[in-house]
């Protein structure tokens, strides 16, 4: 039974919902659907407990975030079972994904000896001009099930270093993590607090967040639709909002790639996570002269992939999070041949043996896929890949153009030119070569243009500045009044 973290005590609710293995049914645990209330009270706790933390020097406050990394180290393949258990994704995954939150606890650490602002020359004389970051003060993570502890540690640890208190709002179908997270940090010895855990519906608990007028910034990493509400809601509020909200990527292979290179690329940017990732591969965009190859090659690894429980380590492609999402893959895998594209693989749910319990979609493939479809333009977030045939570079980077969100995109080409021409003109947040679409590192900034976010940027030193402001200081030792902007001169 999970419990909320507030205050650095952990708070039993009388209403819970089941959390379910996506593999098999089973039901694995049972969280909290908290209301309005619990979210108050820990908003509450976080404005005392920020204003201490504040004044902590951050090199302390890096401390903290040093030994939740060792922790996690430490537990790194119990954590991974764990995540593998309530999300389904294949335990390799698993393991990759508990290191980003170790790299980026470490990573973050580091910053509590930086927080690099700047010192100016000023004006006037004996006068001294400087920037400094300082902490917003209460603010709100939400975060998707998809990457239950990464997108968490992303957003929380750049909160924490920084000097502010974070309310945390765990996916429901993958509060595990979030749990695990919250023990983690009461071990190393974050104070009461610092970091509170508030589980429940979003509709609810989401909502009360986003409502509440002592939180100053929301991180918001899920759907197009909910961060558009969220972002109206705080913008009528004047609250900072980031939201990082999927893609719709794409692996150009041109005529003159390593098109064994591209089907790895594209095997593992599309079908791992189950596609249930905002950089998975959705579109594949090929020059017609090695569309055909491209196919045959892609087909007979697709027959390769493994499906079923991500805790057996041969598994390559695990379930999808829950019935709704299969519902709506299918959908839109039904959609795709009334469009007019042609299924060349896969296409319809597993539901037999050893699928029986789970949610399970068998890896797909369409072709002779018009860039205006909606099976091209919309996220689908599940293992359905798109093909779409172009005759030039300046086709394909229109193509990939041509869709309202900008997260990821890959190009896979010998040519150097090519290469300098497609990082100038693809769209994107990110952008790869001669790799697949997904594999983000943790130092650099991640997000996107367009529909995909509004701006702001998670991991990296740019998360710094969603959970800080920019104060600038004047020091004038002079003894005497200076006046700047009226005539330096007269200052002599
Ligand atoms: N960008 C990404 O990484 C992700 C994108 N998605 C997309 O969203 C689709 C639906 O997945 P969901 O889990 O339902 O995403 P969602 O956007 O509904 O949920 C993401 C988070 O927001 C919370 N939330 C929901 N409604 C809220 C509200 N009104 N106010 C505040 N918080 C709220 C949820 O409880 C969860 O913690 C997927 O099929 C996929 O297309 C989903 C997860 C991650
Ligand atoms: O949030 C995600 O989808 C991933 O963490 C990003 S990546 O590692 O696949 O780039």
């Amino acid at each position: 039974m999970l419990e909320n973290y507030i205050d650095g005590k952990w708070k039993g609710h009388s209403t819970l919902t089941d959390v379910i293995n996506p593999a098999n049914g089973e039901i694995i645990a049972k969280v909290p659907l908290s209301s309005e209330k619990e979210v108050d009270e820990a908003v509450q706790a976080a404005k005392i407990a920020q204003k201490q933390w504040a004044k902590v020097p951050a090199p302390q406050r890096a401390e903290v975030l040093y030994k939740v990394g060792n922790i996690m180290k430490e537990r790194k393949e119990e954590l991974a079972r764990l995540l593998t258990l309530e999300n389904g994704k294949v335990i390799e995954e698993a393991r990759g994904e508990v290191q980003e939150g170790i790299d980026m606890a470490f990573y973050m650490a580091g910053e509590g000896r930086r927080l690099f602002g700047q010192t100016t020359p000023a004006e006037l004389k004996d006068k001294f001009a400087m920037s400094i970051r300082v902490p917003v003060g209460v603010v709100a993570i939400v975060t998707p099930w998809n990457f239950p502890i990464a997108i968490a540690t992303w957003k929380s640890f750049p909160a924490i270093v920084a000097g502010n208190a974070v309310i945390w709002k765990p996916a429901t179908e993958t509060p595990i993590m979030a749990y695990e997270l919250a023990k983690i940090f009461e071990e190393a010895g974050l104070p009461k607090g610092v970091l509170n855990v508030v589980f429940g519906k979003g509709s609810i608990v989401g909502e009360a967040i986003v409502q509440h007028p002592d939180i100053q910034v929301v991180s918001f990493t899920g759907s197009n639709e909910v961060g558009r509400t969220i972002a109206s809601e705080c913008g009528r509020q004047l609250k900072k909002v980031s939201l990082e909200m999927g893609g719709k990527n794409a692996v150009i292979v041109m005529d003159d790639a390593d098109l064994d290179l591209a089907v790895d690329g594209i095997i593992w940017s599309a079908f791992g996570t189950s596609g249930q990732r905002c950089t998975a591969c959705s579109r594949v965009i090929v020059h017609k002269d090695v569309q055909k190859e491209l196919e045959k090659r892609l087909l007979e690894k697709m027959e390769q992939l493994t499906i079923g429980n991500g805790l057996d380590e041969q598994v390559k492609v695990g379930p999808i999070i829950n019935q709704s999402s299969l519902e709506k893959i299918h959908g839109y895998v039904e959609l795709g041949k009334r469009e007019g594209a042609k299924l060349l693989a896969g296409g319809f749910p597993l539901t037999e043996n050893e699928y029986k319990y789970g949610w399970f979609y068998a890896p797909t493939l369409f072709t002779n896929v018009h860039p205006n479809m909606r099976i091209a333009q919309e996220e689908i977030f599940g293992p359905v890949v798109s093909i779409i045939s172009v005759s030039s570079l300046e086709e394909a980077i229109e193509v990939n153009n041509q869709v309202s969100y900008g997260l990821s995109s890959s190009i896979f080409t010998r040519d150097v030119n090519r290469v300098f021409k497609a990082q100038r003109d693809l769209d994107t947040g990110i952008v790869y070569v001669n790799a697949g679409t997904i594999g983000a590192e943790i130092h650099l900034p991640f997000g996107g243009t367009k529909g995909t976010g509004n701006g702001h940027r998670d991991s990296g030193v740019q998360a710094l500045d969603v959970f800080t402001e920019w104060r600038t200081v004047y020091v004038d030792y002079s003894g005497k009044l200076q006046r700047a902007q009226i005539d330096i001169e007269s200052n002599e």
